[in-house]
């Protein structure tokens, strides 16, 4: 005891050592912040920081950003879907939207704002996520977003393994019962589907069409979403081409908005025009989701489409000559058909499941040969001017009526004159209020139409010259094009 005693350093000692460490510690700091920049400095406290708190917490943070390799990450939509669904009472704050244009007095719908804590419950686990935004700097790059789950360390396989499963499939589940479609339209300026409730009123049961044609598109429809397997087995994937042509008002956007609301998909509406280049193209087209339509309108408005392709490439080379688009930068060059191409049974058609592709264009004979050759648009579907039943159709739905003694004579103009199913559906609303008074104004609509095609006719039989001739064997050759048939490629 008392050799222990003597061992043990007397105060003065110890202070002596204190103070020669200090010193040292301050001339090592002082050696180090001038030797070692500033930046590696940062980096090191950084790292060690991590170290020390890794080693010292029970936390783990998985992180789950909005893009996984260049495309839009699912993990992240199931969460979106999921999460406010776990808004409790611990929440401190909520944020509150609706985007229903049809129904402004419906209760709001609830998000997750950016910093905010929910807490979920998954098999007696408690789990804290938050969501980070990250704002651009730059107005056409979009803000990042990413979740942070917290749980802790010893549950982290757990959650990994069952846990984001469970979110996926719940998330299934929400999307599957809700009774809402959103049509999404491509922001530029944004980089971003922006969307809007989609509530047409169209469906199969009110569109006037000729019910042969109607039954096999349902038919069809229905064959697609029931043949998974089938498309898996052949090693397809999982999509399905229309081509929708025919004059304008005969019903090709109806035709759309039925469809969407029998298969229950969302619409992605394209404006091909507006997009910059092919790498833009095939970036907009994987961040759409599965179950749902892709539609490009007009598509014979789009010049790189509609015209043979060494055509365009001609035209760009020598416009390239004249100096006017060889100072044009690649990024405004606008997608080609074969970029479109490529997405719809080229490499890239294998990226996403359940899609249905629509083109619609009142000029068939302007697109390029490659979009319709045998296996592009898997079905081609004339859209008419209005028929007899098409026009009963229309009564039907506009009048509330199933006969009437003027339908023979109405049916025999009807034959024998083109007239759209929007101009009878116009026609027929002005006095909706009294059918017959609506079918009285509807037939001399229909007698004055067929004076007004004589005159034309006598006026196209009597050509000016030559060239006037060849235009009225174009426009019959023209019209012969137009009124084909359902087309199976
Ligand atoms: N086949 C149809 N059945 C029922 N209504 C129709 C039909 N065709 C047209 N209509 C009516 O006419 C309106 C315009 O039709 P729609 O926009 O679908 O035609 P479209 O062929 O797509 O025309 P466009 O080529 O000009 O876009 C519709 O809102 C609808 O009320």
């Amino acid at each position: 005891m008392a050799s222990l005693l003597k061992e043990q350093p007397s105060m003065s000692t110890l202070l002596a050592a204190y103070a020669s460490l200090s010193a040292m510690a301050m001339l090592i700091r002082t050696i180090l912040n001038e030797m070692i920049p500033k930046p590696v400095q940062k980096y090191i406290k950084s790292k060690l920081s991590d170290l020390i708190s890794n080693y010292l917490s029970s936390n783990f943070t998985f992180i789950i950003e909005e893009r996984w390799q260049a495309v839009y990450n699912e993990t992240f939509r199931a969460i979106e879907v999921y999460l406010p669904t776990r808004i409790g009472p611990s929440t401190d704050k909520l944020l509150l939207g609706s985007n229903d244009h049809n129904n402004p007095t419906a209760p709001p719908k609830r998000n997750i704002p950016s910093d905010c804590k929910i807490i979920d419950e998954f098999e007696g686990i408690t789990l804290e996520w938050t969501l980070h935004v990250r704002e651009s700097d730059k107005y056409y790059i979009p803000d990042k977003k990413c979740y942070h789950l917290t749980c802790k360390k010893r549950v982290r396989e757990m959650v990994e393994q069952r846990y984001f499963p469970h979110i996926v499939k719940m998330a299934q589940t929400i999307l599957s019962k809700r009774e809402k479609l959103n049509i999404y339209t491509y922001n530029q300026d944004r980089c971003r589907w922006e969307s809007a409730v989609f509530k047409h009123p169209a469906r199969f049961e009110t569109l006037a069409m000729e019910p042969e044609l109607k039954q096999f598109i349902m038919e069809d429809l229905d064959s697609f979403a029931a043949r998974k397997d089938f498309f898996k087995n052949v090693g397809r994937a999982w999509k399905r081409g229309y081509l929708l042509f025919g004059p304008p008002g005969t019903g090709k956007s109806s035709l759309v908005a039925a469809i969407a609301n029998y298969m229950s998909y969302n619409v992605y509406d394209l404006q091909f025009q507006s997009v910059r280049n092919d790498a833009d193209l095939r970036r907009i087209l994987i961040s759409t989701t599965n179950r749902s339509i892709l539609l490009i309108e007009d598509i014979d408005c789009s010049t790189k489409i509609s015209q043979d392709h060494a055509k365009v490439k001609d035209d760009r080379e020598k416009e390239g000559e004249d100096g006017k688009l060889g100072r044009t930068s690649p990024v405004d060059s606008g997608a080609t058909l074969s970029g479109l191409l490529n997405f719809i049974d080229g490499l890239w058609s294998s990226c996403g499941n359940e899609r249905i592709i629509i083109f619609t264009t009142n000029h068939k004979e302007k697109l390029d040969p490659a979009l319709l050759r045998p296996g592009r648009m898997d079905v081609h579907i004339p859209m008419g001017y209005c028929t007899p039943a098409g026009f009963r159709k229309l009564a039907t739905t506009y009048l509330g009526i199933k006969d009437d003694k003027l339908f023979g004579s109405i049916d025999d103009l009807i034959k024998n004159i083109e007239v759209t199913p929007a101009e009878v559906a116009q026609q027929l609303m002005v006095r909706s209020d009294d059918p017959k008074a609506a079918l009285q104004c509807f037939t001399e609509f229909l007698n004055m139409k067929k004076v007004k095609v004589g005159e034309d006719v006598i006026q196209k039989e009597e050509p000016k010259d030559e060239n006037e001739k060849d235009d009225g064997k174009q426009s019959r050759k023209h019209d012969e094009s137009e009124s084909g048939s359902i087309y199976l490629t």
